[in-house]
């Protein structure tokens, strides 16, 4: 079963997600050097700002050097946009740290931007797909209020999305939520993957938790990696987010 962690504040929340993703770290560090990890945008980038640059417990223990950021999904935009996910991961995460005393940062593999606006979006989803390492030791997810998850997205037009069985990384047209065109990793590359772990927070994500937990709607695309990669799924959630849905709510222990 996914394990449900559930918090009141989203400061509480963030510092338990610090601590579940070095667990990670040191875990994947003990095998080898490279910590490779995967983040999605939106929401999530917050709480990775608040868990791992501004608490002073985890600061010094995340070792930045090993690791290796990829991202779940793109906006096929440029870096410097608005909507760019690699955009807002250095706004978050690389441009704080550089304020840091010492700290060397991470390797990052953001989309290759010269292909950006040139109708190359299949080759652009391939590329980045070159760069994947072959499994990764965590991918951080959000759940979009319709159920998306990466650029996975619910319905009939995006359907073929979540058929692929191929490719790792697809490209996502039409995208209901803008900008229309992005990448995605597809299910092969989730559920590859060591260990998945879910943020959501918010009244807003409420009504989509509730057909999740208690519906198992595995037409959602965040319900259906949550049922059917189980053991390995995590969700940090606050209690807005579940309030009035029945689920099982773990207390998070420190590893
Ligand atoms: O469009 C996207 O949305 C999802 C969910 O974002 P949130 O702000 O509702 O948490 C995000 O996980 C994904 O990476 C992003 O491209």
């Amino acid at each position: 079963m996914a394990s449900v962690y559930t918090y009141d504040d989203s400061k509480s929340l963030a510092h338990d997600l610090a601590d579940y993703i070095l667990s990670k770290q040191d875990k994947a560090l003990e095998k080898g050097k490279r910590f490779n990890i995967a983040v999605s945008g939106g929401s999530l980038l917050k709480a990775l700002n608040s868990g791992l640059i501004q608490d002073p417990e985890f600061q010094k223990k995340v070792q930045w050097s090993h690791w290796h950021v990829y991202f779940c999904d793109e906006r096929i935009v440029a870096l410097e946009n608005e909507d760019s996910n690699y955009g807002a991961f250095k706004k978050l995460v690389l441009d704080p740290l550089l304020e840091t005393d010492g700290a060397l940062g991470p390797t990052c593999y953001a989309i290759n931007e010269s292909l950006v606006g040139l109708s190359e979006n299949d080759r652009l989803a391939a590329e980045y797909e070159s760069l994947l390492p072959e499994q990764f030791d965590l991918i951080l997810l959000g759940c979009g209020p319709d159920g998306h998850t990466c650029s996975l997205f619910p319905g009939k037009t995006h359907e073929y999305l979540l058929q692929e069985t191929n490719k790792r990384v697809a490209w996502c047209h039409s995208s209901p939520k803008p900008p229309a065109d992005r990448i995605t990793f597809t299910l092969p590359t989730l559920q590859s993957a060591e260990a998945l772990c879910f943020v959501a927070e918010g009244a807003s994500k409420q009504p989509i938790l509730e057909r999740i937990f208690e519906g198992h709607d595995t037409s959602l695309p965040a319900g259906l990696v949550t049922e059917n990669y189980q053991s390995c799924v995590s969700w940090f959630v606050d209690q807005a987010a579940v309030k009035g849905v029945s689920v099982k709510k773990e207390t998070y222990s420190k590893k």
